[in-house]
């Protein structure tokens, strides 16, 4: 049987916007309150995954969510018709009001945590969305990406969804971005990688001191006993404290996997010479990579500054992998070099492709964290919904759509305008229906 991963990518939400909410995430911090592009970041997103199934790819695509959260803002206690709730929360309550209108659900990286079914004990694709608990904006996400997911793999023969987790910093969970995977063949029993920032019941380990770790050991602990994986297939292995305090606020900044081959700095985890060994012991297969990449050659900074971890590592149909970077890959000395020296040297990966995902990139979001990996066999492909599949006529639907409902620049004070709300919400009513995912939008589901 055939076996794919999938890439499904967030699309960009109308609302696209900077507002340096992420304590911890550099670029993010850096660019609050610059002017954005909410069409533009819709159009690079969704080339990249054009240009992802030009190659050959099977690309996904996964709806954004709802902003401004007016229902947010109603439990805080504004009240009245939706522009007084606009107007009175961006008075009275700026802060919270920027955190309400944040398009971050583009990054389905941090949707959830996936695993396919030759992991898992009853056989099915198993998903389990984040709750993200670590940054106000972006607890807002996980009920609304549940039922994303559940209108894009529906049919309940292959796929399992389970509710996130409880909502508590104790188990603070950020999705995909802190698990990866790595297998002979997607279709085969793989190890899935656990990456954890703290153990949130144990106080004696160590910890970041500067930035939060918004991940814990007891919350990817209890994804894997949701997702009935055994043992002798999962590795926990801690970040190193020192590099989350440089920036480093998921994995994905700093460590990628795909099939056979890891690719990660030399100071992305606690213990790596442990972690290894035991991905060694429980890994099938012959013939594994470990690329490390050392500070000589690449610095944490320049990492993060670049986000060459934050690559996709993808295996093109001929079985040669490639990697998916964004160019300000290609405009750093240090990182083109290693990546024009990594393709020559006696691994599978054999391409680099460079693309401008910048709108993104300023809010510290790269081309892996605009995608959530499903690997899935050629019945499981076939039971999800294939409407949210790009081919040539979706791609030009929804880029017809962005056309059409977006705008070209959105300034801080714009979030506040009713006429955006609206223009959102007929965006978002209208992809829907282009999607077929049913009424996954608190808007559409008043009474
Ligand atoms: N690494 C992965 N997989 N995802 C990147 C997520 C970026 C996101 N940025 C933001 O939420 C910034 C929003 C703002 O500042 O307006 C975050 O920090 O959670």
């Amino acid at each position: 049987m055939k076996q794919f991963e999938v890439n499904f990518d967030g699309l960009v939400g109308p609302t696209h916007n900077y507002a340096g909410l992420s304590f911890g995430n550099v670029a993010s911090l850096s660019n609050a309150s610059a002017s954005s592009s909410p069409k533009q970041a819709a159009i690079q997103g969704l080339e990249k995954m054009k240009a992802l199934s030009d190659m050959g790819m099977v690309q996904g695509v996964l709806a954004p969510q709802e902003r401004p959260d007016i229902y947010a803002l109603r439990r805080l206690g504004f009240t009245g018709s939706d522009a007084r709730v606009l107007e009175e929360a961006a008075k009275h309550a700026p802060a919270i009001f920027r955190a309400c209108c944040s398009a971050s659900s583009m990054w389905t990286a941090n949707a959830a945590t996936v695993s396919p079914s030759a992991d898992t004990a009853d056989g099915k694709v198993h998903f389990t969305p984040a709750n993200l608990t670590n940054k106000y904006h972006r607890s807002l996400e996980p009920e609304v990406t549940g039922r994303i997911l559940k209108g894009t793999f529906a049919d309940s023969k292959h796929f399992s969804h389970h509710t996130h987790l409880p909502d508590n910093e104790h188990f603070g969970d950020e999705g995909a971005a802190n698990h990866t995977r790595l297998c002979s063949e997607y279709g085969k029993p793989g190890v899935e990688i656990f990456v954890y920032g703290r153990y949130a019941f144990d106080d004696s380990k160590s910890a970041p001191q500067k930035y939060p770790a918004r991940q814990t050991f007891e919350a990817s602990q209890a994804i894997a006993r949701l997702h009935g994986l055994s043992d002798e297939n999962v590795v926990y292995i801690q970040q190193n404290p020192d590099v989350i305090d440089q920036g480093v606020f998921h994995n994905d900044v700093i460590s990628v996997g795909n099939q056979n081959v890891l690719f990660y700095h030399e100071q992305a985890f606690a213990n790596t010479d442990n972690a290894l060994a035991e991905i060694r012991q429980k890994f099938e297969g012959d013939e594994l990579h470990f690329i490390r990449v050392d500070t000589s050659a690449v610095s944490v900074q320049e990492a993060v500054k670049t986000y060459l971890f934050n690559t996709q590592i993808i295996t093109l149909p001929n079985g040669e992998m490639a990697i998916i970077a964004p160019t300000e890959c290609r405009d750093s000395e240090a990182v083109s070099n290693y990546l024009d020296s990594l393709v020559t040297l006696n691994t599978p990966i054999k391409q680099v492709h460079y693309f401008d995902v910048k709108q993104s990139m300023r809010n510290g979001g790269g081309p892996a964290c605009l995608r959530l990996r499903v690997a899935l066999n050629e019945q499981e492909l076939t039971a999800v919904n294939q409407n949210t599949l790009i081919n040539d006529a979706q791609f030009e639907r929804l880029h017809k759509w962005i056309e059409k409902h977006y705008r070209d620049e959105l300034k801080e004070d714009d979030l506040r305008d009713p006429q955006l709300l609206i223009e959102s919400r007929t965006a978002l009513d209208e992809l829907t229906q282009i999607l077929k995912i049913g009424s996954v939008y608190p808007f559409q589901r008043e009474v």
